[in-house]
């Protein structure tokens, strides 16, 4: 790519080209506990039944049969009573303990009367099948329990432990290189605060994350930075993205042999951002104005992150939240407005520059304007995304 820089693309446009550039990862297994906020390569299915047998809700008695009940002994969790009941016979029983062979119901002790081995009911007595936990009511043996691409948050490495699965297979964790570059972080008069940005952004995902830099505004400095990327998954640069003399990331990896899949996007702030990919690297081409990078960070480096985890559906979500102000009508670019979230309403922020790290600091969310949108009432419903989680659940 070379001449004068193209137009910016769509947001929508530039989601889906880097969704057709990205494939999930291959394959690994791992005991489940390690592959926590991994995604299944293959569907997860039932080793067990849950529960195993017919148990117990409650503390109290098993019963057989109308009472008065003779109690005839205990079941307990991890010692189950061994005998038969027969009608006018009860069992101690505790919450999650078996039910004995012969007891279809349990009375809770909060409305039984007990004296010595004898039982009567201090209420109405129990329905059949009352407080009683059938085998299999969670899942059986077999049954498919997540489909392949669910990420395995804490319910699900709970729910694969409980159905008996020790080790799942998962997509493998992105290695991801994170490069600060220009002159001005070289010399630490600016300091190299995106490369630490990004990488705690992407501290929440499982990936191992290798820092460079800070690499001077010089070709072969970067092509030096770029070649020790060669066995990432994905490289994050920041900075030297634009149209400057200075600005030679483009070109740098136009010579480490990247092909340029797009450059520039109509959103503010980031319109520099670049994707490319050279082999199975891809690279993205962070701003360097912090916001910028923060922003195309959430908007493309951690969908790019999820998607390379085998998450099928990567990119933030929007929810309408009603705007705590009137907003201007759109430009040419969409803009995301940073906000803070009060009183189930989006408060814009009203500085827009995209240096400025002390208002991002205090927002916690950001308004999408699109591209010549009209101007909006305050109290109208516009689409938000929340930053906490990469607006993922
Ligand atoms: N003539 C034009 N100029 C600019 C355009 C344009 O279209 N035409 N785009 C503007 C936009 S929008 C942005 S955003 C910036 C992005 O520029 P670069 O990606 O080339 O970033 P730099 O020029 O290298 O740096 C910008 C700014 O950010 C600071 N910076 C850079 N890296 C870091 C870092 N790792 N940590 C903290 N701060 C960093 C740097 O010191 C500069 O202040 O271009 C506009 N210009
Ligand atoms: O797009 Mo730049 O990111 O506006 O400042």
């Amino acid at each position: 790519m070379s001449g004068p820089a193209p137009s910016p693309i769509p947001l929508e446009e530039a989601w889906a080209r880097l969704l057709e550039s990205v494939r999930p990862l291959p394959a690994e297994t791992l005991p489940v506990a390690d592959a926590l906020g991994r995604h299944l390569a293959a569907p997860l299915t039932a080793a067990a039944t849950r529960p195993a047998a017919d148990l117990s809700a409650m503390d109290g008695y098993a019963l057989s049969g109308p009472g008065p009940w003779a109690l005839a002994g205990e079941s307990r969790c991890g010692a189950p009573f061994g005998g038969t009941l027969s009608a006018g016979q009860a069992v101690r029983i505790s919450t999650g303990a078996a039910m004995p062979a012969g007891a279809d119901r349990v009375l809770v002790q909060e409305e039984a009367l007990r004296n010595g081995d004898r039982l009567s009911l201090a209420a109405e007595p129990p329905e059949a099948g009352a407080n009683v936990r059938r085998r299999g009511i969670d899942f059986e043996r077999g049954d498919r329990l997540l489909p392949a691409g669910s990420r395995l948050g804490a319910r699900q490495v709970a729910l694969a432990l409980s159905a008996g699965i020790a080790r799942v297979a998962v997509h493998h964790a992105p290695r991801v290189a994170i490069l600060d570059c220009g002159d001005e972080l070289v010399d630490g008069s600016v300091p190299a605060s995106n490369g630490a940005m990004l990488a705690a952004m992407a501290a929440g995902l499982p990936c191992t994350v290798r820092r460079i830099g800070p690499v001077a505004d010089d070709a072969g400095a970067l092509g030096a930075a770029l070649a020790a990327c060669a066995d990432c998954d994905l490289v994050l640069t920041s900075g030297g993205a634009s149209v400057g003399d200075h600005d030679l990331v483009r070109p740098a990896l136009e010579a480490w042999g990247a092909r340029i899949a797009f450059w520039r996007v109509a959103i503010r702030p980031g319109k520099p951002l670049l994707v490319a990919r050279r082999e199975d690297t891809l690279v993205l081409g962070l701003p360097g104005n912090p916001v910028s990078a923060f922003v195309t960070g959430f908007l493309f480096a951690l969908p790019a992150l999820r998607a390379m985890l085998g998450a099928p559906d990567p990119l933030p979500r929007a929810v309408p939240v009603p705007a705590g102000a009137d907003l201007p009508p759109g430009g040419a670019r969409g803009e995301f407005t940073r906000a803070v979230l009060r009183e189930g309403r989006a408060d814009p922020i009203r500085q827009r520059d995209s240096s400025l790290l002390a208002q991002l600091a205090r927002a916690d969310a950001l308004i999408w304007h699109p591209p010549h949108c009209a101007g909006t009432k305050g109290g109208t419903d516009v689409p938000v995304y929340r930053l906490e989680n990469g607006a993922i659940a």
